[in-house]
C-alpha cells in the first residue's frame, strides 16, 4: 500500500510535514504559536539565558586547550597583570569550565522542557476544544485521520521546535560568530584562508546530500510500488488465476523492480561520488588549512596553541554550518505545522455555551415545533437539493413518525433540527422562536436522540447512561434503566452497573446497547424527542422490550421517530410519508392506510407481504 502520510497513531512523527517557504509573512504567521508561550515566558526567559551561559562556556574550551598547549610547550599563559598562570591552574580552569558547562546544559534542559511541555498541553487543549466546537461539515469535509494528525504529528513538530530545534538554532548562530572572532583574534590571515575554503565545502556537501535524500525517497517509492503489485495480486489470487494472468502478473512486477533497482542504482551513484566528495573535498580543505597553518607556525607567526585552538574552533564553525542546513528544514517543518494548527483555531465554532443575559432565566422547552418551507442541501454536495418544501408543525405531546424509502431524507430532518446544519431556505421553529436564536447548548440539551446505531463508549454502564446527564446519583442511572428495560440484563452481570462495554459496546448485544441508549435519553429527559429505529432486526422478544422502553420514553415528550418497520408507528397522531426530499403524504394510520393509491398504503401492503 502506498504510504498515506497520515498519522493517527500519535506513536511516531509524520516526516512529511509540508515545508514553508521561509518568507517575511510566514514567519510572521508562524510565529504567532509564540502566543502559547507567553504564559511561560519566566521559565523561557530563564532557559534562554541558560543557554547563552553553556554556549559560551563551550566556545572558551578550545581558547583554554590553547594556552594550555603552549604552556606545555614553554610558552606559559600570563595573564594582563602579569601574574604567569600554572599548567595545574589551567587544567583546574578547564575543569571549572566543563563543570559550568554541565550546570548550565542541565539547567536549561529542565526549564525548555517544562516550557514545551506545557505549550504543547495548551496547544493540544486548544485544539480539541476547537474540534468538538466546530459545525458538523467541517467533519464531513476533512477526514478525521487528517485531523488527528494535526493534534499529534503537528503539536509534535511543534514541541520539537521549542525543545530543541530553537535552542540548536540560537547555539549554532552562537558558535558560528563566537568562533569566527576568536579565530580572527588568534590568526586573521589564516581565519580569511580559512573561511575561504571551508565553508563553502561544507555548504556544497549539504546540497549533495538534499539530493541524495530526494533520490533516496524516490527509490523508496519505486520499492512501494513494486509491494502494491505483490499484495493486490496475492489478495485477489483468484481473479489472477481465474483470468490466467499469471505470466502478465509476473512481468508486470519484474518491471517494477527492475525500475526499483535503476531508481536504487541512480541514487548509489550519487552517493558513491558523495562519499568521495566529502573525502576529497572535506580533507582536501583541512590539509590545505593545515599547510597554510603549518607555514605560518614555521615563520613564527603563530604558536602550537593557537594552532590547536584555531582547528577546534574550525571543527566547531564546520558543525554549525551543517547544523543551520539541518534546521533550515526544521523551521520550514514547524512554520508549516504551526500554520496548519493556527489555521484551524482560526476556524469559526458552532455558536455554543453564549453565556445567558444577566437576569434572564434558564431556557424551558415546551417543545411545540414547526417547519416552514424547510429546503435543505449537504455543504458537500451544494448542487444536490436533498429536501425541499418541507412544512409540518408538531404540538407539544404530540408523536409523529416519518417513513419513506431510504435515502428520502429522514435523518436530514431531524439533524435540521439539532442544527448540525445551516438550512438552505425556510425555517424552523421550536416553542414559535426560530432556532438560529436559541444558544445550540442550550437548545440540545432539551433534545433527545436515541439513534439508529447506539454509540457506546468503551467504559462502564454506568459512565454510558450517565453520558445523558453526567452529574446524575446511581439511583437515578439505575431508575433510568429499569425504565428502560435495561435493568434485567444490567443486574444480571456480576459487576453490574460497572460492568465493561468494550470498544463501542461491543460486549453488548444489539438490543441492549439499544436499551442503554434509551436509558441515556430517559436520564436527559429533553422536551423533545428524536427515535431513529434501528433497520437491524432484533428477535421478537428483545424487540418487545425495546418498543417498551421507547413506549415509556416517548410517554409526555414531543417525539419524532423514524419509522422502518411500519407496524410500531400505528397509535402515532400523525405520519409524513417522505419521498425524494418532499413530503409526498401525511395523516393519521387510518387515514393513510385507507387511500387507495396512497404510498404509504403500499408500503404496508409490501411489509405485510414481506412477513
Ligand atoms: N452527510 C451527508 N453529506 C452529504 N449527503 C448526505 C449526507 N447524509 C445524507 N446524505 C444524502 O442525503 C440524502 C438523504 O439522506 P437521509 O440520511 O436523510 O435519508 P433517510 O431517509 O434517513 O435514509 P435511511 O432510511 O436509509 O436512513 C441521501 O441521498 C444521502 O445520500
Amino acid at each position: 500500500m502506498a504510504r498515506s502520510g497520515i498519522n493517527t497513531s500519535g506513536a511516531t512523527l509524520d516526516p512529511d510535514v509540508p515545508k514553508k517557504k521561509l518568507t517575511k509573512e510566514s514567519f510572521r504567521q508562524g510565529l504567532r504559536i509564540f502566543r502559547y508561550v507567553l504564559p511561560y515566558r519566566a521559565k523561557f526567559s530563564v532557559g534562554m539565558v541558560l543557554l547563552a551561559l553553556s554556549s559560551a562556556t563551550v566556545m572558551c574550551f578550545p581558547w583554554v586547550i590553547g594556552k594550555l598547549t603552549d604552556s606545555a610547550n614553554g610558552k606559559p599563559f600570563v595573564l594582563p597583570n602579569g601574574s604567569v598562570v600554572s599548567i595545574n591552574q589551567i587544567a583546574l580552569g578547564l575543569f571549572a569550565v566543563i563543570l559550568l558547562q554541565g550546570l548550565f546544559s542541565f539547567g536549561r534542559i529542565w526549564f525548555f522542557t517544562q516550557v514545551s511541555e506545557f505549550t504543547v498541553r495548551d496547544i493540544r487543549q486548544a485544539l480539541y476544544a476547537k474540534f468538538v466546537s466546530l459545525p458538523i461539515p467541517y467533519f464531513e469535509k476533512n477526514r478525521v485521520g487528517a485531523i488527528t494528525s494535526r493534534i499529534t504529528s503537528d503539536v509534535g513538530m511543534i514541541q520539537d521546535s521549542f525543545s530543541l530545534t530553537l535552542a540548536e538554532l540560537f547555539r549554532q548562530v552562537m558558535t558560528l560568530v563566537v568562533g569566527i572572532i576568536f579565530i580572527m583574534m588568534v590568526s586573521v590571515k589564516l581565519s580569511l584562508f580559512m573561511l575561504l575554503t571551508f565553508p563553502p565545502i561544507v555548504v556544497a556537501a549539504m546540497v549533495f546530500g538534499r539530493k541524495i535524500r530526494v533520490l533516496a525517497k524516490a527509490t523508496q517509492d519505486e520499492l512501494a510500488k513494486t509491494n502494491v503489485i505483490v499484495e493486490e495480486t496475492l489478495q485477489g489470487i483468484n481473479t489472477v488465476k481465474a483470468f490466467t494472468n499469471e505470466l502478465f502478473e509476473t512481468r508486470r512486477y519484474t518491471v517494477s523492480l527492475t525500475n526499483t533497482v535503476r531508481a536504487a542504482l541512480k541514487s548509489n551513484l550519487y552517493r558513491g561520488g558523495f562519499v568521495s566528495f566529502v573525502i576529497i573535498g572535506l580533507f582536501g580543505g583541512i590539509i590545505l588549512v593545515l599547510w597554510r597553518a603549518a607555514t605560518l607556525v614555521s615563520a613564527g607567526q603563530m604558536t602550537i596553541g593557537d594552532l590547536t585552538s584555531f582547528a577546534l574552533y574550525t571543527i566547531f564553525i564546520g558543525a554549525s554550518v551543517g547544523g543551520l542546513g539541518e534546521l533550515y528544514g526544521k523551521i520550514q517543518s514547524t512554520l508549516g505545522a504551526s500554520e496548519r494548527i493556527l489555521e484551524i483555531l482560526d476556524e469559526p465554532s458552532e455558536p455554543t455555551h453564549k453565556p445567558r443575559l444577566a437576569g434572564t432565566a434558564p431556557l424551558t422547552v415546551r417543545g411545540d415545533i414547526d417547519y416552514r418551507h424547510v429546503a435543505f442541501s449537504y455543504p458537500t454536495r451544494p448542487d444536490l437539493p436533498v429536501l425541499q418544501d418541507i412544512s409540518f408543525d408538531i404540538q407539544a405531546g404530540e408523536k409523529i413518525a416519518l417513513v419513506g424509502p431510504s435515502g428520502a431524507g429522514k435523518s436530514t430532518i431531524v439533524q435540521l433540527l439539532m442544527q448540525f446544519y445551516e438550512l438552505s431556505g425556510g425555517k424552523i421553529l421550536i416553542d414559535g422562536r426560530d432556532v438560529q436564536q436559541f444558544d445550540l447548548t442550550e437548545l440540545r440539551s432539551h433534545i433527545g436522540i436515541v439513534p439508529q446505531e447506539t454509540l457506546l463508549f468503551g467504559g462502564s454502564i454506568r459512565e454510558n447512561i450517565a453520558y445523558g446527564r453526567t452529574d446524575a446519583t446511581d439511583e437515578e442511572i439505575t431508575t433510568a434503566a429499569r425504565k428502560a428495560n435495561a435493568w434485567q440484563f444490567i443486574s444480571t452481570f456480576p459487576e453490574g452497573l460497572d460492568t465493561l462495554v468494550g470498544e463501542r459496546g461491543i460486549k453488548l448485544s444489539g438490543g441492549q446497547r439499544q436499551r442503554v441508549a434509551i436509558a441515556r435519553a430517559i436520564l436527559k429527559n429533553p422536551a423533545i424527542l428524536i427515535l431513529d429505529e434501528a433497520t437491524s432486526a432484533l428477535d421478537s422478544e428483545s424487540e418487545q422490550l425495546v418498543q417498551g422502553a421507547m413506549d415509556e420514553l416517548m410517554q409526555n415528550r414531543t417525539s419524532i421517530i423514524i419509522a422502518h418497520r411500519l407496524s410500531t408507528i400505528r397509535k402515532v397522531d400523525k405520519i409524513l410519508v417522505i419521498d425524494g426530499g418532499r413530503i409526498v403524504e401525511q395523516g393519521t394510520h387510518d387515514e393513510l392506510s385507507n387511500s387507495e393509491n396512497g404510498i404509504y398504503a403500499k408500503l404496508l401492503k409490501l411489509q405485510f407481504e414481506l412477513s
